[in-house]
């Protein structure tokens, strides 16, 4: 358990991404480049131990797939879309009126999605991509996620069909977002890659971004939770759990005033860890990325989690509203106990796809809008360009821009 201060100084220090992949990463994705497909094939066999015949999952695969799944999971499914589409639309940017001075908005024309399937296949991760791209009018959607040893599981294809991805292709990792970045013989250049993925598909977006379009370094997932003396040590431990299940890199974060009440979670989470079916992952997670911290004041609480700007923020005090305005760092808040993370992960409407390793300090979640464009449009009628004309003589002047000056002091003059 830390105090406010030595985690501070513990935080200062720390920088959980490991450099040391950088190397391996930007090797991958040059080899990518160079040897398109035939890369692809080759990382395959040896990241995810598969020799794949085939890199896209044809169409009349998708449409199997939504036939034979279960009718509870298809709902499911279904749910979660119409919720997603219902908030995403109550989000999406509107049109202004055009005028002399506007913006114009323009969907994106090809976008690439991640769906990470190394540990675990994140099928609701298709929804909380595509449906948003969809809502947006989005051209064309491409899914990649990682080759299985049975193929890509059934709920993943499934969901593909429901929100009519145009392609999905088996591959994973890196490779795949060096694949969307640059094109392949197969594998169509895309204009943005989004959704979340292990350390090496962060890695990857960070190298490719600028030749392409990114959403956030959206990496191994975190939840800060900020508790009191009301709050369920049971529910709590439920969702540190739930947050440190999804990687060895995942991080947890326990905030109180209250030293009892984090040793009361700290026990329910070591009582319940032994039955996780992903024990090996929670363990990890938790030895070297869980930090329980003793705050002196609420002050203190919110200095420590915008300090943090984590992923989920979850806070399950007693006066949970009052932090809304107080946190301005951080992917999503949680607020009060029917509110836990889980729920976001799955069927709320935002997006799961959120920003990590402080990038909430400057990234937001993944929304609609960041399958939107806009071009701010200038349309000026004769008098107000007359009436601008003369403030940008005189900057061009002292810019020493003589064609600039002109451009605009030979205009002003015809139309005197
Ligand atoms: N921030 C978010 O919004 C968010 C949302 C959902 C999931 N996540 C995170 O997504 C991640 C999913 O990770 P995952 O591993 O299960 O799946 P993944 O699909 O992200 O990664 C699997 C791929 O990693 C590559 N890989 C594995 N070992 C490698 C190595 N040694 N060298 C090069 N490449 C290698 C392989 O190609 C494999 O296909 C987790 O960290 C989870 O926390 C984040
Ligand atoms: N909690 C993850 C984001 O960090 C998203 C997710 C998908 N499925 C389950 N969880
Ligand atoms: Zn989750």
């Amino acid at each position: 358990m830390y105090t406010t201060n030595t985690f501070k100084e513990i935080y200062a220090t720390k920088n959980d991404i490991d450099w040391t992949l950088l190397d391996s990463v930007q090797s991958i994705i040059k080899e990518v480049q160079q040897n398109g497909d035939q890369a692809l094939f080759d990382y395959s066999k040896k990241f995810d131990s598969i020799e794949l015949a085939e890199l896209e999952i044809p169409s009349s695969s998708l449409k199997h797939a939504y036939q034979s799944i279960n009718n509870d999971l298809r709902t499911s499914l279904e749910t979660a879309k119409t919720n997603i589409e219902k908030y995403q639309k109550s989000i999406k940017w509107k049109q202004s009126e055009a005028s002399e001075l506007y913006q114009k908005i323009h969907p994106l024309n090809r976008v690439g999605i991640y769906v990470p399937g190394g540990t675990a296949p994140l099928v609701s991760t298709v929804l909380m991509t595509t449906v948003l791209a969809n809502v947006a009018g989005v051209n064309e959607t491409i899914v990649v996620t990682p080759p299985q040893t049975d193929g890509v599981q059934q709920a993943i294809l499934a969901a593909c069909h429901i929100v009519n991805v145009d392609h999905v292709y088996q591959i994973g990792g890196a490779q795949a977002i060096a694949a969307l970045a640059y094109g392949t013989e197969t594998i169509p250049k895309v204009d943005k890659i989004v959704g979340p993925g292990n350390q090496y598909v962060a890695l990857a977006k960070k190298l490719v971004y600028g030749d392409v379009g990114i959403d956030s370094i959206a990496g191994p997932s975190e939840i800060v939770v900020v508790v009191d003396d009301a709050s369920r040590a049971d529910w709590v431990a439920y969702d540190l759990l739930a947050q440190a299940e999804h990687d060895v890199q995942a991080r947890t974060f326990l905030i109180s005033e209250n030293k009892d009440k984090l040793n009361e979670i700290m026990a329910e989470v070591d009582k319940k860890v032994g039955s996780q079916p992903r024990y090996a992952i929670i363990s990890k997670s938790l030895k070297s990325h869980h930090y329980s911290v003793h705050t002196a004041s609420k002050k203190e609480t919110v200095e420590v989690v915008n300090l943090i700007a984590g992923e989920h923020i979850s806070i399950q005090t007693k006066d949970a509203e009052s932090y809304v305005d107080l946190i301005t760092t951080g992917g999503a808040l949680f607020i009060g106990p029917y509110s836990p993370e889980a729920i976001g992960d799955y069927v709320a409407g935002p997006s799961h796809v959120l920003p990590t390793g402080g990038n909430a300090r400057f990234s937001n979640g993944l929304s609609v809008n960041d399958f939107l464009r806009t071009n701010s449009v200038i349309n000026l009628k004769p008098s107000t360009f007359t009436e601008m004309a003369p403030s940008g003589i005189r900057l061009a002047k002292e810019e020493a821009l003589q064609a600039h000056h002109d451009s605009l002091y030979f205009r002003l003059e015809d139309t005197k």
